[in-house]
């Protein structure tokens, strides 16, 4: 399944794009004057291999749930367990990423991949609210400084599962996918896969996470150093890179973001957890980054140094360091509007509006 997914993946279709920028330049508008929003209303054009393209709705929020073996390094101040009481929470819909899915119209699904301890009342979720998802590979990956945090048959199965749920999505009507997570320590395996795939050093893939203390920092840090020393990830072989660095998160991730690129589908991205895994399926496929949109630029810098990797910029600039897909669903109605305008905005033509 994934080999046939990459297989799928083709460029932007340039005569869509060609029309896109075509008819941008007859809209009752200064050339140029919707900024960032007229290159992504070509690029989604590209992708739909129309113009215009249709609006990116309804929109799908997909968490992928998942615990880290390297968590016993001391790289987070938060206990494991939180992993599974955040699932509880936003099967609940107490979340801030619940808060923000309401605003924007968005469904959500949890899907636990790797989660380590028990999901407390899981079996009791409102049926019309979140959906969970059970497709756990192992009870949280291995310590990374210590040996692979996957197997390649683990990492694969979770990048499978990715794939499959954005087809399952977009089968029951989705426009567009956004990435989302929860995993109490998956800032560490983000910064290694970050470092891993682009190159930049450590230190400079790696944040404060949830909040770290200097120590905590220095620590994490050398732990990411330590991980890419003991395994000297090969970018060429992006399942390898995953299964020895990464989280079975990332690894779904990765399968949700070329699932949505197959089937010509956007794909928003939220933070760093989210942009370490866009890294890695643009090893897979490097035309998989035109179905990409970066909806924000996350506080971590790893999430800039993966961003410029990719050759994107994001949509928003916040300062938000949280995760959950919080930052894609703020961006959402800036990626909404910017095709919104192909569909509805007269031309100079049409509304009798004099050019220059
Ligand atoms: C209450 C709570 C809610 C969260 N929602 C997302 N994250 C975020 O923080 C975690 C990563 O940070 P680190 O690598 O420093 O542990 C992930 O679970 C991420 O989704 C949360 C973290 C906490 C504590
Ligand atoms: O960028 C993110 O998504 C992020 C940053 C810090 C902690 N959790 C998530």
């Amino acid at each position: 399944m994934l080999e046939s997914t990459v297989a799928a993946i083709r460029p932007l279709d340039e005569a869509a794009m060609a029309a896109a920028r075509e008819l941008q330049g007859r809209l009752t508008k200064p050339a140029g004057s919707l900024g960032a929003l007229e290159p992504l209303s070509v690029r989604l054009a590209g992708l739909a291999d129309a113009c215009p393209p249709p609006l990116p709705e309804p929109a799908a929020v997909a968490i992928f749930a998942g615990d880290h073996g390297v968590h016993a390094q001391g790289v987070t101040p938060w206990p494991q367990e939180v992993t599974a009481q955040m699932i509880a929470n936003f099967l609940a819909g107490g979340a801030v990423v619940n808060a923000f899915a309401r605003q924007a119209g968005a469904s959500v699904t949890v899907v636990d991949v790797g989660v380590a301890t028990p999901i407390p009342g899981a079996e009791s979720a409102d049926p019309a609210g979140p959906r969970l998802v059970s497709a756990n590979v192992r009870a949280g990956t291995r310590d990374m400084t210590v040996t692979a945090a996957l197997t390649r048959d683990e990492a694969r199965t979770a990048v499978e599962t990715g794939i499959r749920v954005a087809g399952e999505l977009i089968d029951a009507g989705a426009g567009i996918l956004l990435t989302g997570d929860m995993g109490i320590g998956n800032t560490t395996p983000s910064a290694t896969l970050i470092a891993a795939f682009s190159g930049v050093d450590a230190e400079a893939a790696t944040g404060r996470g949830t909040g770290v203390d200097d120590e905590t920092y220095a620590r994490k840090v050398a732990v990411v150093r330590a991980a890419l020393a003991r395994h000297e990830p090969d970018p060429a072989d992006p399942l390898g890179v995953l299964a020895t660095v990464g989280g079975l998160e990332h690894a779904a991730l990765t399968g949700l973001i070329l699932g949505a690129a197959a089937r010509r589908v956007p794909v928003l991205l939220d933070g760093v957890i989210a942009v370490s895994a866009a890294v890695a399926a643009a090893a897979f496929a490097p035309d998989a980054v035109g179905a990409m949109v970066a909806g924000h630029r996350s506080a971590e810098p790893g999430a800039t140094a993966a961003l410029r990797h990719l050759g994107l910029e994001p949509l928003i600039d916040l300062g938000l360091r949280l995760g959950e897909g919080t930052g894609a669903l703020l961006a959402l109605p800036v990626v909404t509007g910017a095709v919104r305008v192909l569909h509805e905005v007269a031309t100079f033509d049409s509304a009798g509006v004099a050019e220059k």
